[in-house]
């Protein structure tokens, strides 16, 4: 199958696995398909920088998804850290707060300062409200009163105020995100399921064509993939969805 650049190039697959081997062959499984392959915690944990820097090589772009949360300076020097890796975007929680998130990009502007070889600026994604979480415990388990939407909404205002360049949240709050914040501000949207599969521990989901008809820029898709039998033909099927 012929899969166009320019749908691929917005499917974030993530890679969540244990191992840098199991990872290696689903990269290796989805070869010349040109998505963007997102490393979380599982795999960093694991695998560390080198499994990065080799994705890097290999031409794909990486999204390292950490979502950082931690006092403004440990968050500087994380970011610091991770521009140095050379990624195409990472993450903080925005629940941090705005001078977490304004150090989160300081670190960054002095990673591209005091590089020695010739950094691109990474996109700094604020998470919002995780896609996991559901009115009922954004409510009583986490302790924020009103709607998620509304919650969503006040964060990536505030990640758009410190200068992020957009935020995570679920495909449902895209459309009013980008009516605040502008169509150019980025949304990246986990808490996608193909139609018929299982939501397994996600909350506010959409199928992936719904996800791109709100307008989303990404999706990102983990175990609708990696638990395939097939793991290339689940993401041809998804690209096929979508087109
Ligand atoms: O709000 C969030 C933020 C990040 N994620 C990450 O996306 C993938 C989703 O995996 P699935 O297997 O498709 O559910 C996973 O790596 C999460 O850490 C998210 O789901 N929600």
């Amino acid at each position: 199958m012929t899969v166009p650049a320019k749908v691929a190039e917005r499917i974030m697959v993530a890679l969540d696995y244990a191992e840098a081997g199991q990872a290696r062959q689903l990269v290796e499984a989805l070869q010349g398909i040109p998505c963007y392959m997102k490393v979380g915690m599982q795999l960093f944990y694991s695998a560390g920088p080198q499994f990065v820097l080799s994705l890097k090589e290999q031409g794909y772009k990486v999204f390292l998804d950490l979502k950082m949360h931690d006092i403004p300076n440990t968050v500087k020097g994380g970011s610091e850290s991770i521009t140095r890796l050379g990624v195409d975007m990472f993450n903080v929680h925005v629940a941090g707060g705005k001078q977490m998130l304004e150090s989160a990009m300081e670190g960054v502007d002095k990673a591209l300062k005091g590089g020695t070889h010739a950094l691109a600026h990474p996109l700094v994604i604020g998470v919002t409200q995780l896609t996991s979480t559901s009115q009922q415990v954004m409510n009583e388990e986490i302790g924020l009163a009103g709607s998620v939407e509304a919650t969503v909404l006040r964060y990536a205002a505030m990640a758009q105020s410190a200068g992020l360049a957009g935020v995570v949240a679920s495909p449902l709050e895209v459309v009013r995100i980008k009516e605040a914040c502008g169509s150019g501000f980025v949304t990246v949207t986990p808490g996608i399921r193909p139609a018929g599969s299982d939501i397994g521990d996600q909350s506010r989901v959409l199928t992936p064509a719904e996800a791109f008809a709100q307008g989303t820029d990404f999706i990102v898709i983990g175990r609708p993939i990696t638990a395939a039998q097939d793991p290339r033909g689940a993401l041809e099927s998804i690209i096929e969805s979508i087109q």
